[in-house]
C-alpha cells in the first residue's frame, strides 16, 4: 500500500494490460484492461462464449495471451524484461508465479486413484516440499473446513459431484494462494447439490475478509455473485461492458446489455 501525502493508494494485486487472445482466426479476448484489489471478491459474469473462462485461465498460465501483459502483486506474469525487451517468461518463472494462484474447475478433476486426503496432499509434498507430516495436517484442516472430514480415506468415485467441487476447494486452499479463480464451481452439478458448495465459497469469502485472500469468480449463479461479490464484471465478446458494485449494476435501467442478460436468468 502507497499512502501520498494522506492520501491512500492500494496497488492492484492482478492488472490485465491490453491483454487480447486469438485463437486462429477467433478473437476471444480484445484489448482487456482490469485490475483486481488485493482482498477483493470480483464476479466476472456473462453470457456462454464470452470469454470469461479464457480471462482466468491466462491469469492460471494454462494459456498464453496474444499480446499484452499480465501483472501480479507488480511483476510480470508472462514475460521478463531482459536488456529492456520484453521476452516470454521461463517454465520456472511461470511455476513461481502459480503458487499464489488456486483454481477450482467446473469438472473437479480430482486424482481418481488417490484418497480424499492424498488429493489434498499432494501439491504441498510435490509443489511446495512440504513433509508429508505438515501436509497431512494442513490438508485434514481444509478438509474440515469444507465439512468432509468422515471422507478422509475414501476414493472420488465414492463421493457426491458436491462433495467433490468441496474437496476440489480442500485442495486448492491448502496452498494458501493468496489469489482464488472459481471457474464455474456449481454448472456441473445437479441442483440439489449447488447450495453445499457455494456455502462454503461463501464461508471462504468471508473469512478472505479477514486473510486478504482475492477471489474471482465466474458464475451463472446470479444471486450468489450479487450476495458475495465486492463487484461484479459484465463481459460479453471479450469485452468488459460494465462493471461496478452489485447494488450499482443490477436493476440499473442505464445498463442495458446488463439487464437483457440478467432477464434470461428471472424466467
Ligand atoms: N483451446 C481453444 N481452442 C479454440 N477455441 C477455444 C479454446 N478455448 C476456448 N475457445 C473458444 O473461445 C471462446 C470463449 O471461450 P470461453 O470458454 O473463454 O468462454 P466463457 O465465457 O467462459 O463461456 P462459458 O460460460 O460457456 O464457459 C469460445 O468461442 C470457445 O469456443
Amino acid at each position: 500500500m502507497l499512502i501520498k501525502k494522506g492520501v491512500i493508494t492500494i496497488k492492484p494485486i492482478i492488472r490485465y494490460n491490453k491483454i487480447t487472445k486469438a485463437y486462429g482466426d477467433l478473437k476471444v479476448l480484445k484489448g482487456i484492461d482490469f485490475e483486481i484489489y488485493p482482498g477483493e471478491k470480483v464476479a466476472l459474469i456473462g453470457p456462454s462464449g464470452s470469454g470469461k473462462t479464457t480471462l482466468a485461465r491466462l491469469l492460471m498460465t494454462l494459456e498464453e495471451p496474444s499480446s499484452g501483459t499480465i501483472e501480479v502483486e507488480g511483476k510480470l506474469l508472462w514475460h521478463e524484461k531482459i536488456n529492456g525487451k520484453l521476452v516470454r517468461a521461463k517454465e520456472k518463472h511461470l511455476h513461481e508465479m502459480r503458487k499464489d494462484i488456486g483454481m477450482v474447475f467446473q469438472h473437479f478433476y480430482l486424482f481418481p486413484h488417490m484418497t480424499v486426503l492424498n488429493n489434498v496432499m499432494e501439491a504441498p509434498i510435490t509443489v511446495l516440499g512440504m513433509s508429508k507430516k505438515e501436509a497431512k495436517k494442513q490438508a485434514e484442516l481444509m478438509i474440515k473446513k469444507v465439512g468432509l472430514i468422515d471422507k478422509l480415506n475414501i476414493y472420488p468415485v465414492q463421493l457426491s459431484g458436491g462433495q467433490k467441487q468441496r474437496v476440489a476447494i480442500a485442495r486448492a486452499l491448502v496452498m494458501k494462494p493468496k489469489i482464488m479463480l472459481f471457474d464455474e464451481p456449481t454448472s456441473a452439478l445437479d441442483p440439489e447439490l449447488v447450495g453445499e458448495v457455494l456455502d462454503v465459497i461463501k464461508e471462504i469469502a468471508v473469512e478472505g475478509n479477514d486473510t486478504d485472500m482475492t477471489m474471482l469468480l465466474i458464475t451463472h449463479e446470479m444471486d450468489f455473485a450479487r450476495e458475495i461479490a465486492d463487484r461484479i464484471v459484465f463481459f460479453d465478446e471479450g469485452v468488459i461492458v460494465e462493471q461496478g458494485s452489485p447494488d450499482e449494476l443490477f436493476d440499473n435501467p442505464k445498463t442495458p446489455r446488463l439487464q437483457t442478460f440478467l432477464s434470461r436468468f428471472n424466467s
